[in-house]
């Protein structure tokens, strides 16, 4: 555990009434990493995200970025701190275009000005590839588009931590292989990434490290070639007998 982490969470714990959902899960996120998250369905790894986003609160431990701790913050205090995050299901406003989406991000996540935010949405639309969309009802988009503007949506805050959920799910290896250079390109500009992803291969193409949750416990961390061999994590995860 280093002082030096940009994000650090320290024994955060979450139960819901009986249910235990987390139990004291410790790491750290280093400025400018991909931090992987994996786990069974279940284990625990939106909940996290819920956490360090503030919308819900940890039953116990604690969360900093900075070295600030986020206490009780709200979502859009932590937003205009620099913690930007997409949802599993994306929630775009269905009957507004792409262009209108981000301007909405901007506005109220990013605290920009009517003038600053066009200006730095176009930009946000031209890294996620999105600018022959931008007029496009959101509604219409196919579903790689959807994902890249969940993404471009959290982008419009201008994160400097950047929580990824489950972007690549039930899109072609030729998608999610462009999804990944996106996110590449985003940690490239030096924006510090986590990212929950089932999609094996998307995750390891970026991240720098892994971490594994099961059943609300940590059961690994560490660099991706060495959390896939781990036996506990294979056993688990990939439902393999060591
Ligand atoms: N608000 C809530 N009230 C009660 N239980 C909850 C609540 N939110 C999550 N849970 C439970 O907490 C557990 C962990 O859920 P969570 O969504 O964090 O898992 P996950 O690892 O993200 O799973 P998946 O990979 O399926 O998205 C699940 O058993 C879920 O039913």
């Amino acid at each position: 555990m280093s002082q030096n982490a940009f994000l650090q969470a320290r024994d955060v714990s979450k139960s819901f009434g009986a249910v235990r959902v987390l139990h004291e899960v410790s790491f750290d996120v280093y400025r400018g990493e991909v931090l992987g998250i994996l786990g069974p369905n279940g284990a625990g790894k939106t909940t996290l995200f819920n956490m360090i986003s503030g919308d819900i609160k940890p039953s116990g431990g604690e969360i900093r970025l900075g070295g600030t701790a986020l206490g009780g913050e709200p979502p859009f205090k932590r937003c205009r701190m620099g913690i930007g995050r997409t949802y599993q299901i994306p929630r775009p406003y269905s009957g507004m275009t792409t262009f209108e989406n981000l301007l909405v991000a901007a506005a109220f996540g990013g605290g920009r000005s009517e003038r600053d935010a066009y200006a730095f949405c176009a930009q946000v639309l031209t890294e996620c590839e999105l600018a022959s969309k931008a007029n496009t009802p959101s509604g219409s988009l196919t579903l790689l588009d959807r994902k890249r503007l969940e993404l471009a949506r959290a982008l419009a805050s201008d994160p400097k931590l950047l929580l990824l959920d489950e972007i690549a799910g039930g899109l072609t290896e030729e998608e999610s292989q462009s999804l990944v250079a996106l996110v590449r390109r985003i940690r490239d500009r030096g924006v510090t990434i986590v990212w929950i992803e089932h999609v094996l291969h998307a995750l390891m193409a970026v991240a720098d490290r892994l971490l594994v949750l099961n059943f609300g416990e940590k059961i690994a961390e560490g660099l991706p070639q060495e959390v896939i061999a781990n036996p506990e994590v294979k056993r688990v995860y990939m439902g393999v007998e060591a």
